[in-house]
């Protein structure tokens, strides 16, 4: 399927602040998570694809409408959660998503029964009858995204939908996002600037900083196998002996917190083929030698905050 946002050299200048520095990325249907620090340009981004904020230069498409010339069109396919408190106090979430639904065209009794099924799917029960001024922050996030669901968009982009919601309120969050995007088949764009907090719920991630591209790939891509062993060992000055055995076994290794790495893509003085059984055999053995218990051993696998420690040194 065509990519849902394509953007090309995209920049924006608030005077003194350059918050999108030419940005050049593709977005392809499915759950992107759009990650990077408070400021590196994530909510600007959206604004420029919604159209709320010209750009000062660069292009994009939108579900292949051009954000400069094809603004309603956009708007009419998308949805959008805000990042920031903007629902009206006095008026409840019910009334609230009929009326969205109408402003974007549906005849009152289909925007009621919209509203009723969109609200009822983002687990807002009785309470939705309730002015919204007294809602908690994890009932206003959903009555947010109901809202932006309400007018059924193929596109959806949600700022910073976790933001401010305890632990239970957010997995809660993720699970819906995850629901709607791979059982409704709405794309996503949703923003964190939790780097991990995505990696569960996204096929793809796109991650800024400093307004430019740092990387953009599948979520699996970034979560590949690094090539390199984990492992835990139990006993006296246990993370000291191991370290040293291991490097005189010839083996790249290197402490982690209470942890040890251990490279074995291309282990120096094993053998290549068969290098990763040959390395468990050396690890197995070696804490056996020292007399530690080895409480774990397993491949280690990248998060996407080592990516981004990786990748985003000092400029
Ligand atoms: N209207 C504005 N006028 C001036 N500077 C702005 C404006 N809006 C955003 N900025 C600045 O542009 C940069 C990018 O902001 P933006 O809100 O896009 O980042 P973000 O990644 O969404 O971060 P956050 O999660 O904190 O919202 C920041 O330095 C911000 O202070």
């Amino acid at each position: 399927m065509d990519q849902v946002v394509v953007t090309e050299g995209l920049t924006k200048d608030y005077g003194a602040v350059l918050a999108l520095d030419g940005l050049t990325v593709q977005v392809a249907p499915g759950v992107t998570g759009l990650v990077g620090a408070n400021g590196a340009g994530k909510s600007t981004l959206i604004k420029i694809l919604l159209g709320l904020i010209p750009p000062t230069a660069g292009r994009a498409r939108v579900l292949g409408h051009d954000i400069a010339t094809e603004g309603p069109q956009i708007r009419a396919a998308v949805g959008y959660l805000p990042e920031h408190d903007c629902l009206p106090p006095d008026v409840s979430a019910s009334d609230f998503a009929v009326h969205m639904a109408m402003m974007s065209g549906l005849p009152r009794v289909a925007a009621r029964e919209r509203a009723a099924d969109v609200l009822r799917h983002v687990g807002l029960a009785e309470e939705r009858y309730r002015p919204m001024g007294g809602y908690s922050t994890g009932m206003k996030q959903k009555a947010k995204l109901a809202q932006a669901l309400v007018h059924d968009p193929k596109l959806v982009f949600l700022d910073e939908p976790t933001n401010g919601l305890d632990p239970a309120a957010r997995d809660e969050m993720l699970g819906l996002i995850r629901r709607i995007g791979h059982d409704f088949g709405i794309s996503i764009i949703v923003t964190s600037h939790l780097l991990g907090e995505l990696e569960r719920v996204s096929d793809q991630v796109v991650v800024l900083d400093g307004g430019r591209l740092l990387r953009a790939s599948r979520t699996d891509d970034f979560l590949d196998a690094t090539g390199a062993l984990l492992l835990e060992v139990l006993g006296d000055d246990a993370q000291a002996r191991m370290l040293d055995a291991l490097t005189r076994a010839g083996l790249t290794a290197a402490r982690r917190g209470s942890m040890l790495t251990v490279d074995a893509s291309h282990p120096a003085g094993v053998q290549d083929g068969g290098a990763d059984a040959d390395v468990h055999d050396v690890v197995r053995d070696t804490a056996g030698a020292l007399g530690l218990g080895l409480v774990r051993l397993q491949a280690d696998h990248r998060r996407i905050e080592d990516v981004f420690a990786d990748t985003s040194g000092p400029r």
